[in-house]
């Protein structure tokens, strides 16, 4: 098969994650126009694609609606639904493949005005978030926390087998890549203390998952089928699901994480359509306890997508700490969001939901610093020798994630963040 090719020179360069076969949604806005308002974009090589730019060039109309992409969020493009998602796809392919429509290749003055290079784009967080909920969909990762945090025997809860389990996360808090963030004070108490103090976390962390994004929600009262909400799911990001572990431990039970998660979530600039991921897809692993009906997939639907972290501390190299892929989840996200409103919860545009962290099986290839150190109790040695159990200010993560094709991949940029000391703060 002779792979499609595109006329930005960039996007063909091999294993590059903006080939013409991915086409990421995005925000941006031009560095050096600091005044000007954030709009729509897709990632093409290594330049960002105007959207409102070629919209207002009469070149992109999706949904015949007027405007979408001239708004600092992609919520009103998504909100138009799957047919418009196509049919922007298939236009913008057409645009920007060799051989394709030139209203935009001839164009000198529209393409100067309409393609802006990544390295002069300040990106935004692509969607407004409506609701983030964060799943436990790895089993690996469900079974190590649970060791460790109630030993083998309860280590993976009775109804884990049965259900994709989530907790409701805060939206107002998941951030773009690349925003720092404050370590978070709160109540720690560890096993041998009488009382908690108020403190900054000391035993910081971060999680690997993957977000899916909801273009389009249900009524409430009204369940989805897995495969509509496959249909609903306009496309995937990078999410870090910062943790606060000795928060964690002290509050997690009965209702589950609260303060631990709710301080930071990051998230990669590009929205991966489901669309560029469509020739990724794999099956979930084998049932180890039938579903109910409800949540039976009528086809593969997980995705391939290599992930990788790195951990550089302030100033130093970074070292790849871990190495996994998203095939690892037990539950799919169309399983996720047809759980989420199988009691008739309104999904909306812009939910995010988180995938639970992803571990593979060995050591190498878990999804947070908790299992990656057991506890803490087993550092890691990163390049030019600094040691860590837990991040340090100054720290910075970087997640990467692609898909990969022969020679070719879709990828999601990165997801990166780096930490702040603790605010100042006595109450
Ligand atoms: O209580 C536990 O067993 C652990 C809960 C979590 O760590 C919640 C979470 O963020 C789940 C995940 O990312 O997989
Ligand atoms: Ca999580
Ligand atoms: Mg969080």
């Amino acid at each position: 098969m002779s792979l499609e090719q595109s006329w930005v020179e960039s996007a063909n360069a091999r294993d590059h994650d903006f080939p013409i076969q991915n086409l990421p949604y995005g925000v941006f806005s031009p560095l050096d126009r600091p005044d000007a308002p954030p709009r729509c974009c897709v990632a093409i090589g290594d330049m960002a694609l105007d959207l409102a730019a070629i919209e207002e060039a009469g070149l992109l109309r999706p949904g015949g609606a007027r405007g979408v992409f001239a708004a600092p969020a992609l919520n009103d493009f998504m909100a138009l639904g799957p047919a418009a998602w196509e049919a922007a796809r298939a236009r913008l392919t057409d645009l920007l493949r060799e051989g394709g429509a030139r209203d935009l290749r001839d164009d000198a003055a529209l393409r100067a005005r309409a393609l802006v290079p990544l390295s002069r784009a300040r990106m935004h967080l692509p969607f407004r978030v409506a609701g983030y909920t964060d799943f436990y969909a790895g089993r690996q990762h469900a079974w190590n926390v649970g060791v460790m945090f109630r030993g083998p025997e309860n280590a993976l809860p009775p109804n884990w087998l049965h259900m994709p389990i989530g907790y409701n996360g805060r939206a107002s808090t998941v951030v773009v890549s690349g925003t720092e963030l404050r370590r978070p004070l709160g109540q720690l108490k560890g096993p041998d203390d009488a009382a908690p103090r108020l403190g900054p976390s000391e035993r910081l962390d971060f999680e690997l998952e993957m977000g899916a994004v909801v273009g389009v929600g249900n009524p409430m009262g009204r369940p989805v089928s897995v495969s509509e909400a496959d249909e609903m799911i306009f496309g995937h990001v990078l999410l870090n699901d910062w943790s606060a572990r000795d928060i964690q431990v002290w509050e997690y039970q009965p209702l589950g994480p609260f303060q631990a998660k709710a301080f930071a979530t990051t998230i990669s600039p590009w929205v991966v359509t489901r669309a560029a991921l469509e020739p990724f897809r794999a099956p979930s692993p084998p049932r180890e306890k039938p579903l109910l009906p409800y949540l039976h997939e009528p086809g593969p639907m997980l995705h391939d997508v290599r992930l990788e972290v790195a951990l550089a501390p302030e100033g130093g190299e970074e070292t790849v700490i871990s190495r996994t892929s998203s095939r690892e989840l037990y539950y799919s996200s169309a399983q996720q969001l047809a759980h989420h409103a199988l009691c008739g919860c309104a999904m909306q545009t812009g939910d995010l939901l988180g995938s639970g962290t992803i571990s593979g099986p060995e050591r190498d290839s878990f999804g947070s610093l908790l299992e990656l150190t057991w506890g803490g109790k087993e550092p890691l040695t990163l390049k030019g020798g600094a040691r860590r159990a837990f991040l340090q200010d100054g720290d910075a993560v970087v997640m990467r994630g692609w898909a990969q094709g022969e020679g070719w991949r879709v990828g999601f940029g990165e997801c990166a963040g780096r930490i702040l000391p603790a605010p100042d703060f006595a109450g």
